[in-house]
């Protein structure tokens, strides 16, 4: 997989992204023909431990994108910018995103629109592509108060119309669509010439993107509605835990068969 390759999916084949952190969970999806693996930086909720994307550094970033490239040498990966990475100043955008190139990646992903064209412009003139990501934009969390849908009123749907017109003539990609409510959704789908992937965001986006753990179940506490659990992971790890541990402790692990 490639950027042209990618762009010329749209109205032709649906785009299948989804998350990985790591090296075993990259070779599945590799296996498995996703077409983008996205090391995002949902890392913080999903694998650090912390309760949103806020606290995630590049330090923590490049680990993870360095882990997948070794688990997939052939998959097509995106690096997420994560929070203060890309806002200080265009220099420090660039600078973080060269380091994701080198560790690794094909593309940048990161959160905004118009205010960060500059930025995106340069990137892509020296040869970082770059995938948008508009709707809701979980590093502003707390400009926006709360995991919410966009959209909906007049005004939030003109900005997003433009902005994804923007981020297009900057020359990104592609541009993800976090919780866009789905007409909204398809009318940027309908207007852009790149491909939209949606999350939460309907049936009309030319792919769509979820993490792994939402669709493996690996989270028990967390189930957005967008999301959907094809395998209840927590659930058959917690079995498989269990058993090795009531073998130990009833004697019937190791048996003859394990020994040297
Ligand atoms: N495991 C995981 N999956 C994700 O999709 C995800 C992350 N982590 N971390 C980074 C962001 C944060 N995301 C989130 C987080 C919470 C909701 C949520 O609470 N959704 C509720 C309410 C939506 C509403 O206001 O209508 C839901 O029921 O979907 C949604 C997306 C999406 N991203
Ligand atoms: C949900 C996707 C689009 C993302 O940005 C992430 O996993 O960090
Ligand atoms: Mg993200």
């Amino acid at each position: 997989m490639n950027v042209p390759k990618i762009v010329k999916m749209k109205g032709k084949e649906k785009i299948v992204m989804a998350t990985a952190y790591d090296a075993p969970t990259a070779r599945i999806l590799q296996d498995a023909g996703i077409d983008i693996i996205l090391v995002g930086d949902s890392l913080g909720n999903n694998v650090l431990g912390y309760d949103s994307t806020i606290p995630v550094t590049m330090e923590e970033m490049l680990i993870h994108v360095k882990a997948v490239r070794r688990g997939a040498d052939n998959a097509f990966i995106v690096a997420d910018m994560p929070f203060l990475s890309y806002g200080v100043s265009v220099e420090e955008g660039i600078k973080n995103a060269g380091l994701f190139m080198k560790a690794g990646a094909n593309a940048v992903k990161l959160e905004g629109g118009r205010e960060f064209s500059e930025l995106i412009g340069k990137l892509i003139s020296i040869g970082i592509p770059v995938m948008g990501h508009l709707g809701f934009t979980p590093q502003s969390l707390n400009v926006v108060g709360g995991y919410k849908v966009r959209g909906k009123a007049t005004e939030e749907k003109e900005r997003l119309l433009e902005d994804a017109s923007i981020l297009e003539e900057t020359g990104v990609f592609s541009i993800v669509l976090e919780m866009v409510i789905e007409n909204v959704a398809k009318e940027v789908t309908e207007t852009i010439s790149i491909p939209t992937i949606g999350i939460g965001s309907g049936r009309y986006c030319d792919g769509q993107v979820l993490v792994f753990h939402d669709i493996v179940g690996l989270n028990p506490d967390f189930k957005p509605k967008f999301a959907k659990r094809y395998m209840n992971a927590y659930e058959e790890m917690l079995k498989a835990v269990s058993q090795f541990k009531d073998e130990v402790k009833n004697r019937t692990f190791p048996a003859e068969e394990h020994k040297f």
